[in-house]
């Protein structure tokens, strides 16, 4: 089929618009789950890195015929997500790219669709002394090296006003390390079989993963009860790793995935991409010592995808109820 005949790729937009804003509303009121002690954000330092793309067949002329007329700059597509940032009333990044989202909709009527992708620029309060002990400080953070949220949305004009038909809020580059507890054993073994059976093993991963809601308001944060904080999800993903003797990451991230969906019933689904980073052993018994010596994993690395819904919390407590009963 040839392009004619279904709809075009056709967009165009801006990365890297770096926002940043400070004392926005803080989030509380969050559901408190066991795993976690966090129940709210300041939101003293509130900063993404965004990416936009405009899309519409309005923007056709412009590749075909190089007419500019409908182009919107994207130099003004940056400031227009920097200067609304000041206007943005809520505390959530989902709402706030919603909310910049229907600026370019209401704005420029030829357009279709706006979707933008926002990954949270973290900082941490630092430490500083306070009586007998330490406070964070309300003044001076640092820049995290850590994971970071993310969140993308497509916000589409309809003829019933806009519609969200995209949305997701995430977290990326989780990096933990359960130095016991993990093992890898019962796999195939044939003639291309090197991997010894590992009983118990370091286990490196990455995570990053994804939620959808099943009713976006409950993303915007409108009723704080119902959000769920990329914190508390990793707080989560920490809890189940710490907890659980995993056979493999595959049996991990299903037991997080659900985990996750069981605290949170308003969410439809965890997307997971994984991958293996397991240091490799250098010495593995030191005399008198529990201890051993590792070194950063060589490539090439497993890697594994998986999406957890609430169809699978239905049927793990089904099954688990049944193992009740027949005992
Ligand atoms: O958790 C794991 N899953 C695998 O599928 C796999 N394969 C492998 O070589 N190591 C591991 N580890």
């Amino acid at each position: 089929m040839t392009v004619q005949n279904e709809k075009r790729t056709m967009y165009y937009g801006k990365g890297d618009v770096f926002v940043y804003r400070t004392y926005v509303k803080p989030l509380t009121g969050l559901r408190r789950i066991p795993e976690s002690r966090f129940i709210e954000r300041d939101n003293t330092i509130f900063g993404f890195n965004c990416q936009i793309s405009l899309k519409g067949d309005a923007f056709l002329s412009s590749f075909t015929e190089g007419d500019n007329s409908l182009v919107v700059a994207t130099d003004s597509m940056k400031n227009i997500i920097h200067r609304q940032a000041a206007n943005y009333q809520g505390n959530t990044a989902e709402g706030f790219l919603k909310f910049i989202c229907e600026v370019f909709l209401d704005k420029y009527s030829h357009i279709d669709a706006v979707e933008l992708t926002a990954i949270e620029v973290p900082f941490d309060h630092v430490l500083v002394p306070k009586g007998e002990g330490h406070v964070n400080s309300d003044v001076v953070f640092r820049c995290s090296r850590n994971e970071r949220a993310t969140t993308t949305i497509e916000v589409k004009r309809t003829p019933s006003g806009s519609k969200i038909v995209k949305h997701s809020s995430g977290i990326v580059d989780v990096h933990l390390i359960k130095v016991k507890g993990s093992s890898f054993y019962g796999f195939i073994q044939d003639e291309y079989t090197t991997l010894p059976e590992a009983q118990d093993r370091p286990l490196f991963i990455y995570l990053d993963f994804d939620w959808e809601y099943s009713h976006w308001e409950d993303a915007t944060g409108a009723n704080p009860e119902k959000y769920v904080a990329a914190e508390q999800i990793c707080d989560i993903a920490n809890t189940v790793f710490h907890e659980l003797d995993n056979r493999s990451i595959q049996q991990l991230i299903y037991h997080i995935g659900t985990r996750i969906l069981e605290r949170f019933p308003q969410l439809a689904n965890v997307q997971f991409k994984t991958n293996n980073r397991t240091w490799e052993t250098v010495v593995d018994i030191i005399p008198n010592s529990e201890g051993s010596v590792y070194q950063e994993p060589r490539p090439p690395f497993g890697f594994q995808g998986f999406v957890v819904t609430q169809e699978d919390v239905k049927q793990k407590k089904a099954a688990e109820s049944t193992v009740e009963v027949s005992r």
